[in-house]
């Protein structure tokens, strides 16, 4: 069972799931709704889908070599690859790839994101792609190949007749041929500065328009009926004298399935070595952005956490134990609790394909440093009469360390207008283990750069005079000089001289200037039933209505 926290899963679910990075940026939002791109009559989302296709076309079946692996972001200078479509595509996906999701999972996690947008399933996909830096071979078919070219060319690439058809049908439901990209093919407008995009069928959404109408004789498809020489989709479509594959796809749910099934082999094309993740599945309660602070006069500790299904009389609270003192890990049943500070819809075109709604309630508590807090959990109650507690599979959710902590409210965000700047990266250490540290630095990283290379790099963080210990810390910085691009994320690493490590981990430079809501006020309860739910310091069942009904029997059996 999934168990936070467990990179990098926790980073890949949510961004599929709620469509955008941490700090708010909404990938999916950009091709919502099946949204046009610009004034051109094509979609955003078929731009996308090509895009995918381009980068798996690489793949080499006999050795194992290319696939997605980002390698396209290098070739778009390439005749295979030509199209303003495909620039547009690159730019759109420049500023998503972060730490665990690399620029060829942001490919693929782009084409469900369109798939879903204009109607088609929601698709679940795996992650871990590794991305190349340099341009692979070239692999992709140009419509003006024989017949036999093109079905070599899927051939290289692991797809035999069938599924090079199948995959042909499910890409060109989306999209066309544009002038002036094609001009071969599609011909000019009167006024040849425009952009005029012949669609392969009447309709944007993903739909089986372009097999029924390619079987019963009406098709639009430029790539059939236009010129000849560049009619790639007949060459392809009538390497099955038969139709028989196109049949078994004629209907709107087996075009569906059929599609959702070859997208899934695309996906996973990829070069030997790489291990691909489990499928990421959606978590119906999601914790996130997690992290433990320096306020003015406290500590802070700031939690989201996403929930599937709410409606307006659902009601949160997240709990927590202290660290220290006399009700530490909750002795006595001790308690504290708090409700979110504010509440945001969330989720991306996949999760409402899946007909799901996501709401991301932030929690904000000032934390008494002398108490600490060492695991928290939330109590739910959906205000239908079911209620929930969201306790990580009984494990609680950890604080791991507050001996390091990185402040973001004394950092300092590079300037908006740079793409060079620094960032200023403060971080407090705990003054009673400052003397036993050995060595404090920062490992970062940043992917969404101006030339598409990740960049790594290690900082020495040194004690900052000028920055007066408060609440038991001490306070080290440094400012980064690579270039690391629009986001960046690190990992504080404090060493004592016994060879223990404390880190502040997966921290998002991005997350700098983003003001919160004022804390919530702490309450403080030593009643074992929480919220009706049944939950308590010592067990804790996370079922319902069922859990909470052997919640009663328990109690009452101890009772005994
Ligand atoms: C024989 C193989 C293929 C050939 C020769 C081919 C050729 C083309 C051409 C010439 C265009 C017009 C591009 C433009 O004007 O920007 C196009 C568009 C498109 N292709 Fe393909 N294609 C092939 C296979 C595929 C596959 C396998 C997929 C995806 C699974 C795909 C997805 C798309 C999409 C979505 C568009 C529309 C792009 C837009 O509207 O901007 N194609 N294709």
């Amino acid at each position: 069972a999934y168990q936070w926290p467990s990179q990098p899963y926790d980073d890949l679910e949510d961004f599929i799931y709620s469509g955008q990075r941490p700090d708010g940026s909404s990938m999916s939002s950009l091709v919502a709704s099946c949204k046009l791109r610009g004034t051109t009559n094509t979609t955003v989302a078929a731009e996308w889908t090509r895009f995918v296709y381009h980068d798996t076309s690489t793949h080499n079946i006999t050795d194992g070599t290319g696939g997605l692996d980002g390698s396209l972001f290098f070739e778009l200078d390439r005749v295979e690859n030509v199209g303003a479509g495909m620039t547009n595509t690159r730019s759109d996906f420049s500023s998503f790839p972060s730490k665990y999701i690399s620029r060829s999972d942001i490919t693929v996690i782009g084409t469900i994101f369109a798939v879903a947008a204009c109607g088609g399933p929601a698709m679940q996909v795996r992650g871990g792609r590794i991305d190349t830096n340099v341009a692979g071979p070239y692999g992709v078919p140009n419509a003006s190949d024989t017949s036999e070219s093109i079905v070599a060319t899927f051939a290289h690439q692991g797809f035999n007749i069938s599924e090079m058809i199948q995959l042909v049908a499910c890409g060109h439901t989306l999209g066309g041929v544009r002038y002036p990209d094609f001009p071969d093919v599609v011909a000019a407008p009167s006024d040849t500065s425009e952009t005029v995009v012949d669609l392969f069928d009447d309709t944007q959404q993903f739909d089986h328009n372009i097999v029924t109408n390619y079987l019963d004789g009406t098709t639009r498809d430029p790539l059939i009926v236009l010129n000849q020489t560049m009619a790639s989709d007949l060459k392809v479509f009538s390497q099955d004298p038969t139709n028989a594959t196109l049949q078994a796809m004629s209907s709107a749910d087996t075009f569906s399935s059929t599609c959702v099934s070859i997208f899934d082999k695309m996906f996973n094309t990829v070069p030997n070595g790489v291990n691909l993740t489990d499928y990421i599945e959606l978590q119906p309660v999601k914790v996130g952005n997690v992290q433990l602070t320096l306020g003015d006069s406290n500590l802070e500790f700031q939690a989201a956490v996403r929930v599937s299904t709410v409606s307006d009389n659902t009601n949160i609270s997240m709990y927590w134990c202290d660290k220290y003192g006399s009700s530490a890990d909750c002795a006595g049943g001790l308690k504290r609790y708090a409700s979110p500070v504010s509440s945001t819809t969330v989720g991306s075109t996949v999760a409402s394909a899946m007909g799901v709604t996501l709401e991301k309630y932030q929690f904000v508590v000032p934390i008494d440093a002398d108490q600490g807090i060492n695991k928290f959990w939330f109590d739910i109650n959906y205000g239908n009469g079911t209620t929930a507690v969201a306790d990580n599979n009984g494990a609680y959710y950890p604080v791991a360390q507050d001996e390091v902590l990185w402040v973001p409210s004394m950092s300092i965000a590079k300037s908006a207008t740079s793409t060079n700047g620094s960032w200023f990266i403060v971080a407090a250490v705990k003054s009673s283990s400052a003397s036993d540290i050995s060595g404090l630095h920062i490992d970062c990283i940043g992917r969404a750069t101006a030339d598409y290379i990740a960049v790594n790099a290690t900082y020495d963080l040194a004690l900052n005079n000028t920055m007066p210990s408060k609440l038991g810390y001490d306070f080290y910085s440094v400012a980064t000089t690579a270039n690391f691009g629009v986001t960046m994320q690190f990992d504080i690493v404090a060493e004592a001289s016994n060879g223990t490590q404390w880190i502040d981990g997966d921290r998002q430079a991005g997350l700098i200037s983003i003001t919160l809501p004022a804390a919530s006020g702490v309450n403080t309860t030593t009643s074992k039933s929480v919220g009706g739910s049944g939950e308590s310091a010592a067990w804790s069942w996370r079922h319902t209505s069922a859990g909470w009904l052997v919640g009663v029997i328990l109690v009452v059996v101890a009772a005994l």
